[in-house]
């Protein structure tokens, strides 16, 4: 079957020009090629193709440059912009400039036709929101394919208000990722509001969000805003949502569904002007289960989930990161570093139980105590491991579980430094150990709830309660 639809390309490299060809024509579309943006352009202009695969970097032109003059002349024709330079600035700059997709190169060329297929058949052109780009500010870094999904949810949200529910360990970057989607987003030129659900005592938090009236309860000698009408015209970000008091929630859920909040004591609806980003390291749906968190409310708040990966999951990201934070040290007035070779290694050998930011005060607390100005492996390995067993373990024995325990939680208040999240500590930590013990036994036991139960020292129905609870997989059949 052949389809008469032609695929403009233009991409300075041959070898890319000839694999897409090859595979769009196998595909049955029309395809023409070109090295350069001049090339691309008049085709365009002549109102030529379906569609439009362009490379960033030509030797004419830069391909980003393009999509807004393409948009201009010819709305409906769609642009995928395909990059080496992966960056979020490239993903944000191709959404932002009306680009159907963008694909970060090395790519799949199942993706590719994926993309070239859902780009023809999609109804209309997407709004184009031209107008002032974002800076050049550099906010996210990492280049992980991890990462490079995040940036492009990340980018294609700066063009929508949706709300957004971003997942993730502590000091993944949460906090920094929501700061993108409002500084590049469509409400940047309102505030940016930041309130923690963790930090704030329990009573508070309802007046906190949406303000109260003078005399509301004891203490209230004026009235308060609340986060809600300060952030009117710009974003609400909501910090560890899942710690969220019930009463507060209901009050939350009703403010989605309507679009109008009322303060502590008050009686006047007030419309709510704000985009809304939550975020939490917890597992919502367990909490959900636990009955701790309402599933109405998280279904109007995961509206577009953003799960943002741990570091030991993207080692590969480790030394642009590491770069990133001795340039952050440098400017704050520390004195420049590099790293050696062999310190990265020994930096990707660590765990990061406290992810972006344990590395972050890590490269401070190198920055300022270490005279020379290349860091080496043995610098990063004092460091580290002070949060770490020894290196032989032998030499002092091996590492008891209250031990490790202790290392872990060390690590977790140093890469806290500034705070540790100060609400229900105990149970947090008490869940870390009980969700790998139960693990471990009902693999030992096969999934032998009874038996599970027995070595464990539990009744049996208090283990089939807590598997629910933490979700564990139940192995049937077996045992
Ligand atoms: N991808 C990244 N690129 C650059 N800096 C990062 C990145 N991820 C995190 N950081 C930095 O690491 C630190 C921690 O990030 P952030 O505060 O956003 O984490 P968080 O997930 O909100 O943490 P918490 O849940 O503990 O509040 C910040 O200084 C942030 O700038």
């Amino acid at each position: 079957m052949t389809d008469s639809r032609t695929i403009l390309i233009a991409d300075d490299d041959r070898a890319i020009r000839t694999v897409l060809s090859q595979a769009l024509g196998r595909s049955g579309y029309q395809v023409r090629a070109t090295s350069s943006a001049a090339t691309l352009w008049r085709w365009v202009e002549d109102g030529e193709g379906d569609l439009v695969i362009t490379d960033v970097v030509m030797p004419d032109e830069n391909g980003l440059d393009l999509v807004p003059r393409i948009k201009r002349v010819r709305p409906d024709l769609r642009v995928v912009v395909m990059s080496a330079q992966s960056t979020f600035m490239t993903a944000l700059k191709a959404a932002q400039r009306g680009a159907f997709e963008y694909l970060p190169k090395p790519f799949d060329l199942k993706e590719l036709l994926a993309v070239v297929e859902r780009a023809l058949a999609a109804p209309q052109a997407p709004a184009v929101t031209e107008g002032e780009d974002a800076g050049e500010r550099l906010p996210l870094v990492g280049r992980s394919a991890a990462m490079q999904e995040i940036y492009r949810t990340v980018a294609r949200l700066t063009t929508t208000d949706l709300t957004v529910m971003i997942t993730g360990e502590s000091g993944t970057g949460k906090e920094l990722v929501s700061r993108a989607l409002h500084d590049y987003g469509r409400r940047r030129g309102g505030p940016f509001i930041a309130i923690n659900m963790a930090a704030i005592p329990r009573e508070l938090i309802e007046s906190e969000l949406f303000g109260h009236e003078r005399g509301a309860f004891t203490g209230a000698l004026n009235r308060g805003v609340g986060r809600f009408e300060q952030a009117a015209g710009g974003t609400l970000f909501l910090d560890e949502i899942g710690d969220m008091p019930p009463e507060a929630q209901t009050r939350l859920l009703r403010v989605l569904q309507e679009g109008e909040f009322t303060t502590v004591g008050g009686r006047t609806p007030i419309k709510a002007n704000v985009r809304i980003v939550a975020a939490t390291h917890r597992d919502l749906r367990q909490s959900i289960r636990q009955g701790l968190f309402r599933e109405d409310l998280f279904y109007r708040l995961n509206v577009v989930p953003i799960r943002l990966p741990p570091l030991r999951e993207r080692l590969e990201d480790i030394p642009l990161l590491a770069r990133h934070f001795l340039d952050r040290a440098k400017a704050s007035g520390l004195p420049a570093k590099q790293l050696s070779p062999e310190a990265l290694d020994r930096l990707k050998q660590h765990a990061w139980p406290g992810n972006a930011r344990e590395l972050e005060n890590l490269m401070r607390r190198l920055a300022a105590l270490y005279a020379q100005e290349t860091i080496d492996a043995e610098a990063v390995n004092a460091e580290l491991s002070e949060a770490e067993p020894p290196a032989e373990a032998g030499a002092r024995g091996p590492e008891t579980l209250e031990q490790a325990v202790e290392r872990h939680l060390k690590a977790f208040v140093a890469a806290h430094k500034d705070g540790l999240p100060v609400r229900d500590l105990y149970d947090r930590v008490l869940a870390e150990v009980e969700r790998p013990l139960l693990r471990l036994v009902l693999g030992a036991t096969r999934g032998n709830q009874i038996k599970a139960a027995a070595m464990l020292g539990l009744n049996r129905n208090t283990l089939r309660k807590k598997i629910r609870e933490l979700d564990l997989p139940v192995v049937r059949g077996l045992g």
